[in-house]
């Protein structure tokens, strides 16, 4: 009996929720952001990033979210479009909000930081009115963005979308993706935060992340285990905490754990790698495949996206994904 149905007969496999954004990578890299001159575009955010992956991955997709009445939100609907993720509520905000930016700066391999420009955004406009059950209840899988949390009416239309999910047995993926500039405190971050983990059946997050949920009720746990033992006293079955380069730790509601290791990359920038690991061991998840492979294939995918410039252009093919895990696994 697997830890996680998902209801086969949904047209819809996969939802992602939260933020459009643009990210605007750095083509100079090695150097400070101050010395940079030019940047590329690229369509970003995580939860779009995490969605072009699962959907780069072959799985039918769509994005609930709101973006600015102006080029870009053009730009970023289009992107989606072209990719056969369905945009139909995929909402133009007519309030005179602006799309999010994020200025990365590639100094070097390991040292990489994100400037975000997120002040009146369209994605945290998102209403409960845009829920809309009928979308919801078609499909097999969401994935919320905790940044999503970060201000009404963003967080009420979250949390709408979170019941809809749980009353029709829609998989609820729950990725913390703590972004500080968008949030008034790591207080609020934590205390709203932990209220959907107790509610998602699958929680991913960086073990600082996941410290960030504890902070409010302390003391911290520091200890993967018991970290999940926490959120397995809710809703959760499956726990999986990222650390970096050193791999990934799932666990699982019926004790089990499984540590995922890495695969060798020509690092160009550290960022992506979580939203690639996502994308991937999803698809894996909704394909049936124990927790180990999905791992695999999760941060085999990583291995690609942070050897390359992009986040979203980036994500790979099944069969790109699979070509690594042979080259680097012995038979
Ligand atoms: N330098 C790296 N080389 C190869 N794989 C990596 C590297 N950094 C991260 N990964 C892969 O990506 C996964 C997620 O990375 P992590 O940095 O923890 O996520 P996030 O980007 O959300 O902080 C890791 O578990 C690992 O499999
Ligand atoms: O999430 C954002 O707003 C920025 C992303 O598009 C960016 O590329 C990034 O930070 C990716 O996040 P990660 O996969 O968690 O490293």
């Amino acid at each position: 009996m697997s830890l996680i149905t998902f209801e086969e007969s949904r047209p819809m496999d996969f939802i992602g929720l939260g933020r459009l954004c643009i990210d605007l990578n750095a083509n100079e890299i090695h150097r400070p952001m101050e010395e940079t001159r030019t940047f590329t575009k690229y369509v970003g955010g995580s939860p779009a990033n995490i969605t072009i992956a699962v959907a780069r991955l072959g799985k039918a997709s769509g994005f609930i979210g709101r973006v600015s009445d102006d080029q870009h939100g053009r730009f970023i609907t289009k992107y989606l479009e072209d990719r056969g993720i369905d945009t139909s509520n995929v909402i133009t905000d007519k309030s005179g909000t602006v799309t999010g930016l994020a200025f990365t700066e590639i100094k070097s391999p390991t040292d990489c930081s994100i400037l975000m420009y997120r002040d009146n955004v369209a994605d945290l406009k998102l209403e409960p009115a845009d829920i809309r059950e009928e979308y919801i209840k078609n499909a097999k899988a969401i994935m919320i963005s905790g940044t999503a949390l970060a201000a009404s009416p963003s967080r009420e239309a979250v949390f709408k979308a979170v019941e809809l999910a749980r009353k029709h047995r829609v998989v609820v993926f729950f990725d913390i993706d703590y972004r500080p500039y968008s949030w008034s405190s790591r207080e609020e971050t934590g205390i709203y935060c932990a209220l959907v983990a107790e509610k998602s059946d699958v929680i991913l997050g960086g073990r600082e992340e996941f410290d960030l949920l504890e902070a409010p009720y302390g003391p911290l746990q520091k200890d993967d285990q018991a970290t999940a033992d926490r959120w397995f006293a809710h809703h959760a079955k499956i726990v999986l905490v990222k650390h970096g380069g050193d791999g990934s730790v799932a666990f699982t509601k019926d004790g089990q754990s499984f540590t995922g290791t890495t695969f060798p990359a020509n690092v160009v920038k550290t960022f992506g790698a979580g939203d690639s690991f996502a994308g991937a061991f999803i698809y894996g998840l909704m394909n049936g495949w124990d927790i180990s492979r999905s791992q695999q294939f999760g941060a085999a995918s990583a291995s690609i996206v942070v050897s390359s410039h992009s986040c979203s252009d980036a994500m790979p093919t099944a069969e790109e994904i699979q070509a690594v895990i042979d080259k680097h696994t012995s038979r």
